[in-house]
């Protein structure tokens, strides 16, 4: 989930779209400078002191000059009945409430709180607008509890003003599969910013997942906070480049025309790869054998751990997950898996446009190239055949999300997403995300090692 999405917002400049005709050696001479002064502007932000984070420097997170070659909890979990049993207290005139997805009422006032203060870009320009439909589903996966959708209402008015959510999720971290929240939606509303309200939220999930007796979560922010566990890089393939421009997320490249620009991310009109396909019910259990079988290859990635997963998550869901599947035509065997959701962003205060449409790469899988073995490694030969089937598989996905009427894919620097970012015409955006633990020893895990994608 690209958040705090501020710097992780696929915000403003599409810079590739201004290199989309250079040769191949100065565009990657760029992206390696723009690459270099990003981290070290992000290292910059790094060296902030621990003193500085009145919060989080009470919290069981790493410091940010603490590594770690070990896995396991900071602090200890005790009985859930030490846990304390009354909720943490909030300023007068305001009190804490639940809300229920299944109430159409309720979805629609998180709906119109996240649409009006929800992650922007840096610029203003842009924010998240997850739909109604999305919220639904992205809060109730197999799991979900109402007590973990936690909001705070002014008393007087029963305004919503804030919110913070928490899913369950089987984490590997390495070798090691844990029972954790995955921390989302945290929200505090544009005029209560900057009063300490968040730390009483965070505090507040944090008790709740501990009620259930779990004292592990994962989460991901823009924000730089003690200790990220790894940094992904945005990247944004163009679909529909004049509205792009229009909206003021690319500009035309000064040695470009906007007919060159719509000529060069034209996308073909139909899937190439023999058996590619919308995946159906029938496939579930295949897809979670592939799925699993290939999220081994990292070292941070979600475990599956039953079919009704596989259905809520990668099903296809109208307007929220589109999914396919490569199924081979003498076999009938499911090859391939690919899948991407709608996140689309309010263009703020633009004459011509009000919403940018855009899909995010979600999980995908191939065993071309795959091992046997869960997990190991690929020699050469493997490499370039999985490589270039991720090629296939990507460039299918591209048409299927330009059928769909998206005008931008955007997907991270994480899993194996070098293989296919630049030949399917990705550019580098200014945005960055990171991943965090909470009460949760782990080294430093490579882009490449992240398999979990958050939304
Ligand atoms: C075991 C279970 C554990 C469960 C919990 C696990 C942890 C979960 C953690 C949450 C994961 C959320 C994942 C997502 O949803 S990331 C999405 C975050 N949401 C947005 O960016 C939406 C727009 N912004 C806002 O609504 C507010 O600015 C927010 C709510 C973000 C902060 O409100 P506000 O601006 O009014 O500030 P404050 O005065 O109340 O509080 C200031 C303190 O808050 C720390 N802060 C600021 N931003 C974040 C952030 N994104 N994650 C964690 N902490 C953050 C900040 O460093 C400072 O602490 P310290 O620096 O002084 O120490």
């Amino acid at each position: 989930m690209p958040k705090d999405k501020q710097s992780q917002m696929p915000s403003l400049q599409d810079l590739l779209a201004g290199r989309g005709d250079m040769d191949e050696e100065s565009r990657r001479k760029l992206e390696a400078l723009l690459r270099t002064l990003s981290l070290q502007e992000d290292d910059s932000k790094n060296k902030k002191d621990m003193e500085s984070h009145r919060f989080w420097r009470t919290q069981p997170v790493l410091k940010y000059d603490e590594v770690s070659d070990e896995i396991g909890a900071i602090e200890p979990s005790v009985p859930v009945d030490q846990v304390k049993q009354t909720p943490e207290s909030l300023p007068n005139d305001f009190e804490w409430c639940e809300l229920d997805m299944r109430d159409e009422q309720d979805a629609k006032e998180l709906y119109d709180f996240l649409t009006k203060n929800y992650v922007e870009d840096d610029g203003g320009q842009f924010r998240f607008d997850y739909s109604f439909e999305f919220l639904r589903w992205a809060l109730q996966p197999p799991g979900w509890r109402k007590d973990w959708l936690v909001g705070v209402r002014v008393t007087s008015t029963r305004r919503l003003v804030a919110f913070i959510s928490a899913i369950p999720v089987h984490l590997r971290t390495m070798d090691k599969v844990t029972l954790m929240t995955e921390i989302n939606f945290l929200n505090v509303h544009k005029r209560l910013r900057s009063k300490r309200l968040a730390p009483v939220m965070i505090r507040e999930i944090t008790r709740r997942s501990h009620l259930q007796g779990i004292f592990q979560a994962v989460y991901t922010a823009g924000a730089v906070l003690p200790k990220p566990v790894s940094t992904c890089q945005y990247f944004h393939r163009s679909l529909n480049p004049k509205k792009l421009v229009e909206c003021g997320f690319s500009r035309v490249p000064h040695n470009s025309t906007m007919a060159r620009m719509i000529k060069n991310y034209k996308v073909p009109e139909k899937p190439a790869l023999e058996g590619f396909r919308v995946m159906e019910a029938k496939d579930v259990p295949e897809v979670r054998a592939l799925l699993n079988k290939f999220l081994a290859r990292y070292q941070f990635a979600p475990e599956f751990e039953s079919d009704e997963e596989i259905v809520h998550w990668i099903l296809p869901h109208e307007k929220v997950v589109w999914s396919y599947v490569v199924e081979d035509p003498t076999t009938h065997k499911i090859t391939d898996m690919v899948s991407f959701y709608s996140l689309p962003s309010t263009v703020i205060g633009n004459p011509k446009h009000s919403t940018l449409n855009a899909a995010y790469l979600f999980y995908y899988a191939t065993d071309k190239g795959l091992p046997e073995q869960k997990g190991g490694e690929l020699d050469e030969q493997a490499q370039a055949t999985f490589g270039n089937r991720l090629n296939e598989v990507m460039a299918d996905a591209l048409v299927m999300a330009r059928k769909q009427d998206f005008d931008v894919f955007n997907a991270l620097h994480l899993m194996d997403n070098h293989t296919f970012l630049s030949t399917q015409k990705f550019g580098s955006g200014d945005g960055f995300l990171n991943f965090y633990v909470y009460n949760w020893r782990c080294p430093e895990v490579q882009q490449e090692k992240i398999g979990l994608v958050m939304l």
